[in-house]
């Protein structure tokens, strides 16, 4: 039996070195290979981000068209593909847009004739994954609304590309920028679950899909990242700017955990959440549909209040203002989460060259609390 001490859910736990992203919960403070994010956002664009999060660096012009390019030859999504996400869209389990995103990129990986583990290849996969996880998760959001699947246009960038995609129209410049800020938002932020996953997986020396694929999954719960569809779900359950406050009082009073709220890092407030929030009033006054923004300000107002009093530093995180944000620019909630992988594979990909550049396999101890030196029953004397 271990002496060690084990900490639930590995908090605080240092497991391991990154020189992508710095979360400072202390300070609030979110800084990807050296720059804070609230100098990326109105600056960058997140063709930029995805390059800094890969090589280290910003990239110069020549640099970000070589890489707007690869994205660009990506972004069609192949006959087989296709074929595969509508089977699963029309099919009768009706998976999520999660599910399917899962098994595209497991798939991506089995038809993938390149199996070499060169650096080279892995910036090749990662720009695939990026470029088609974008233009599949459009295509779902189409044919479960029994639409025709857009092609990709290539005159447009990654964000308004992905908009088109789905919405068959060109965006409004104020949506293509503020979903352009919420995937650089979302990119990266060091060893959450899902992005822990991922380097847990390669480290084995197993290949970047099967890293992606287990990634999503571990995503798709709703203590991650499938929190971002639960708040818009439980504003739609309420339904009342009048009954906001009163219902999401009555959440916390019966112990339900408020989705949108809390972080195992940030401990003063999460520095994406302020930029999401301006972005949502914005659009959403814009488009002429503030309902869900309210109820989720109300709401803002009612959980601060209840743990302020209990004397919790619990705070809003990236997912409370996310929801009324990609409604006003008329995305289904079941692509939230789907909207999360979209931006995420660039971190999940980032962390996986950086866990190949100087793998060690991942594999801690646990504190066994079982029984030890039980005597064996043949089955026949078993009661
Ligand atoms: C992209 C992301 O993944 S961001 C997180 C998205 N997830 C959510 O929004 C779901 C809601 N939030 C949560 O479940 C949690 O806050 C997590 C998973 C984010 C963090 O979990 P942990 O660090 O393990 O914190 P834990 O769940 O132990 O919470 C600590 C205390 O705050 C309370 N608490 C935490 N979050 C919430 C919440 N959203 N609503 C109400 N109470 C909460 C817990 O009940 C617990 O109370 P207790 O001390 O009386 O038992
Ligand atoms: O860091 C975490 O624990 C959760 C996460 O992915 C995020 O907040 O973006």
């Amino acid at each position: 039996m271990s002496e060690a001490k084990t900490k639930a859910g590995l908090q605080d736990v240092v497991a391991g070195e990154s020189s992508i992203c710095l979360v400072d919960g202390k300070e609030g403070r979110l800084v990807y290979q050296g720059f804070d994010i609230n100098d990326l956002v109105g600056k960058a664009s997140f063709e930029e981000v995805i390059y800094l999060l890969w090589y280290g660096k910003l990239p110069n012009a020549s640099e970000l068209s070589a890489l707007d390019a690869e994205l660009k030859k990506n972004r069609e999504i192949p006959t087989d593909v296709l074929e595969l996400v509508k089977s699963l869209c029309n099919s009768s389990a009706n998976p999520t847009g999660m599910e399917v995103l899962r098994t595209v990129a497991s798939y991506l990986g089995a038809v993938d004739e390149d199996k070499s583990m060169e650096r080279e290849t892995h910036i090749k996969q990662a720009t695939k994954l990026v470029a088609m996880l974008a233009s599949v998760t459009a295509a779902v959001g189409r044919f479960k609304q029994g639409l025709d699947y857009v092609a990709p246009r290539n005159d447009l960038g990654h964000a308004a590309n992905f908009l088109y995609m789905l919405n068959g129209k060109e965006a409004d410049e104020l949506s293509v920028e503020a979903f352009d800020v919420a995937l650089i938002l979302h990119a990266d932020h060091e060893f959450n679950a899902s992005t822990f996953t991922a380097r847990c997986t390669v480290a084995t020396m197993s290949d970047m899909y099967s890293g992606v694929t287990s990634a999503i999954g571990a995503l798709k719960g709703p203590l991650h990242g499938g929190a971002n569809e639960d708040v818009l779900r439980m504003m739609m359950e309420i339904d009342s700017v009048e009954n906001a406050a009163s219902e999401v009082r009555a959440r916390l009073d019966n112990g339900v955990k408020v989705p949108g709220f809390g972080h195992r890092v940030y401990r003063s407030y999460d520095p994406r959440g302020l930029v999401l929030k301006r972005y949502a009033k914005q659009l959403t006054e814009q488009v002429g549909q503030t309902k869900w923004f309210a109820m989720t300000e109300i709401t803002e107002g009612v959980v601060l209040e209840h743990f302020a009093k209990k004397g919790k530093d619990l705070k809003y995180n990236v997912d409370l203002y996310s929801g009324s944000l990609y409604n006003a620019m008329g995305i289904q909630v079941e692509l939230f989460t789907p909207l999360f992988v979209i931006s995420r594979v660039s971190g999940w990909t980032a962390h996986i060259l950086e866990q190949y550049a100087h793998n060690r396999i991942i594999r801690p101890v646990a504190d066994y609390v079982g029984p030890i030196d039980q005597q064996f029953v043949p089955i026949a004397e078993r009661k």
